[in-house]
């Protein structure tokens, strides 16, 4: 059960605490957030809203707790990442009820998230230990005019204070996959959960307490982003922001300071099928990629662009597919279950309008009932259309018509997004040629997009990102190469 048992002291009546300098706290504020259920679209849960002072606090005690954990063994950070993960993962039943209840997330899903998450912390802590234990030795005689007088070591050092600020649709595993970095690599954290998933994400915090990481360390603020974002982001004591999200992103990375920026943002992931294409490999990647937790994946299939001479075989085994789709509470495990918010049930509707005001065809009748949107394969797509820019982030699908393949890497290219794409094709050759034309982050051969496995690298181009994520890129984006220079009095060769 959530916030009973070990979680029992995160709560204060119905309101749960944010954590600071290692302790469970009430707001000052005598504020509180409320987190509606998107199945019943009542209260589920309040948190506090954090005042201005408070942030100025943990900020203080993130400074200082960082400065004594920068000296702390790399194998002890390590044990204790392994401890948080252990916790983690024995505790997901109440954390896996949190995500059903706070995103409507499927309730194995659920579980998966958090199990997914200890073994990414427990990667991190492995491959801290091996990447962060070499550093670079260098010669100076390699450079032109130079004498080898100049022995060069150079290590990675951590950033400082780093802030962490996940999207709702992962509350618990992109907090973690920023979290552990920044704590193998020696640096504090402070995490602003997103607020849909927020008690998710304070459950978890509580795994690390337990594992008994120092005080102040990690903290955890919770409000509303509009309101005490800028606060967070444009602090002085933040060293770096790790930030995964919509076009707020976008908004940050204009606002803050001179400070590394890891941003994961939006996507329009196209799925470019060929003539010669597997079309059963297809429609199941298409139901994956473009179904799962109803669509709210960065990663989801966007657009399909299929070539017009396989399309109408395509869109009947996609439109078969669909309609075996199970819709409705997350707790019975629905394929489809409510989008996480009205405005964002609202925002997907006004797409669909949209394109059936300009004469798309759909696949399957338009249906709706508070949050919860039934699945939609809009068939004849046009690039006048909103749908065929848009990210819906909800269950509907549009397919676009190509006549040749250059087609469908212009309309890729075109996206002001580049998160990830992906190709279907039975000719490797052209499958290369295509993703290496595609101005993506990632290019998916035969396969829907993913980001994971979680140690594989990240990244989207244009609005879709700055920097790379993945376990590796995550660790070095957060420290800092730092060089010794050793000055000999006269050269010295090594001899063979
Ligand atoms: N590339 C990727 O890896 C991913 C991208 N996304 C993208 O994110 C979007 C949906 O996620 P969603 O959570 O709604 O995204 P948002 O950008 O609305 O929110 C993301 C996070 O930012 C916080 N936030 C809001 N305003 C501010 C602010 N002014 N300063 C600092 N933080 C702020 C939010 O808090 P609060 O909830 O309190 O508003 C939340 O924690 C989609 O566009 C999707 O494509 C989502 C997942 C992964
Ligand atoms: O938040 C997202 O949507 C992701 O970063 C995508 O993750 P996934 O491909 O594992 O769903």
């Amino acid at each position: 059960m959530t916030g009973t048992g070990v979680f029992a002291d995160i709560l204060d009546g119905d309101v749960y605490k944010y954590y600071s300098e290692g302790e469970w706290k009430t707001s000052s504020s005598g504020k509180s957030v409320a987190i509606i259920n998107p199945t019943t679209r009542k209260t589920q849960y309040k948190v506090q809203a954090c005042t201005q002072a408070e942030v100025n606090k943990i900020m203080e005690a993130a400074k200082t707790a960082q400065k004594v954990w920068a000296k702390t063994p790399l194998w002890k950070r390590a044990e204790l990442l392994h401890k948080a993960a252990a916790v983690l993962k024995e505790h997901k039943g109440p954390i896996a009820e949190c995500l059903v209840k706070e995103i409507a997330k499927p309730a194995k899903d659920a579980v998966t998230e958090v199990v997914r998450s200890g073994d990414l912390v427990s990667y991190t802590a492995e491959e801290g230990v091996r990447i962060l234990g070499e550093g670079k030795f260098l010669v100076s005689d390699s450079f032109p005019g130079n004498e080898r007088t100049k022995y060069c070591l150079t290590s990675k050092i951590p950033l400082g204070v780093i802030l962490a600020i996940p999207p709702f649709n992962y509350p618990v595993n992109l907090a973690v996959s920023k979290i552990a970095p920044a704590l193998i690599a020696g640096n504090s954290l402070v995490l602003k959960p997103p607020t849909q998933g927020a008690v998710a994400a304070l459950h978890m915090i509580h795994c690390f307490h337990l594992a008994g990481f120092p005080k102040g360390l990690i903290s955890c603020v919770t409000g509303k982003g509009s309101e005490i974002g800028d606060f967070l982001t444009m602090h002085p004591s933040v060293n770096c922001i790790s930030f995964t999200g919509g076009d707020t992103g976008i908004a940050i990375s204009k606002k803050a300071g001179m400070i590394p920026l890891q941003m994961e943002l939006g996507g329009k992931d196209a799925c470019i099928v060929l003539e010669d294409a597997d079309l059963d490999l297809v429609a199941v990647n298409i139901i994956k990629g473009g179904f799962s937790y109803s669509g709210q994946r960065c990663t989801a299939v966007k657009v399909v662009l299929v070539i017009e001479s396989v399309a109408d075989a395509l869109v009947e085994k996609v439109k078969s597919k669909v309609a075996k789709l199970t819709v409705g509470p997350p707790e019975d495990d629905c394929d489809i279950t409510p989008v996480v918010t009205e405005s964002s049930a609202n925002f997907i509707e006004g797409l669909v309008m949209d394109a059936k005001q300009k004469g798309a065809t759909f696949c399957q009748e338009y249906r709706r009932e508070g949050n919860l949107i039934w699945p939609l394969l809009l068939d004849h797509v046009r690039p006048d259309m909103r749908i065929a820019w848009e990210e819906p982030f909800g269950p509907v699908l549009p397919v676009i018509r190509i006549n040749s393949v250059e087609e469908g890497i212009h309309h890729c290219n075109a996206s002001n997004f580049g998160l990830q794409g992906c190709v279907f094709t039975r000719d490797i050759n052209k499958a290369i040629l295509i993703s290496d034309a595609m101005e993506t982050g990632t290019v998916q051969i035969n396969s829907a997009p993913a980001r994971g496995p979680d140690h594989f690298p990240f990244q989207g181009l244009r609005d879709s990102g700055i920097g790379s994520q993945g376990v590796t890129n995550s660790i070095n984006l957060m420290t800092k190469v730092k060089s010794t220079v050793i000055n000999l009095p006269t050269p010295s060769y090594t001899m063979g």
